[in-house]
């Protein structure tokens, strides 16, 4: 097959990782012996702590300052059946500017990028 001008990537923004702080006991007290099984970036990713409607949420943790993090994995096909994605956008975009105590932190959503070819 041939690449050429003709063709274009889409990105596709519903494929996304959100990485909040840990609000269960057991991601900190468990820090010392985690059991990573898999690596999403800077994230060491280790056990699922619970699902949701639309996300399973793993524990991770930052392989550079060892902090545990939640980290959310959103199911795309859920999120498109229910046509929830602008909510979700807007979730993250709220939940960016929130830095409260009582308030769970969202450190960063990242965007899996895979792309469609289209000729
Ligand atoms: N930051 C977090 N720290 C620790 N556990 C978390 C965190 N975020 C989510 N969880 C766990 O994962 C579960 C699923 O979370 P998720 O946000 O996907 O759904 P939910 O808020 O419980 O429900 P819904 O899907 O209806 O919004 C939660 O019930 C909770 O047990």
């Amino acid at each position: 097959m041939m690449f050429g001008p003709s063709f274009m990537f889409k990105f596709d923004p519903l494929d996304v990782i959100k990485i909040s702080s840990c609000a269960r006991m057991e991601c900190w007290t468990g820090m010392n012996q985690p059991k990573i099984k898999g690596r999403v970036g800077k994230y060491q990713v280790g056990r699922t702590i619970g699902e949701g409607t639309f996300a399973k949420v793993k524990f991770a943790r930052n392989s550079k300052t060892g902090e545990p993090v939640a980290l959310k994995i959103l199911d795309k096909d859920k999120v498109l059946k229910h046509k929830m994605a602008e909510q979700i956008k807007q979730e993250i975009a709220t939940m960016k500017l929130i830095k409260h105590p009582n308030v769970i932190r969202l450190h960063e959503a990242l965007v899996i990028i895979r792309y469609i070819i289209i000729t």
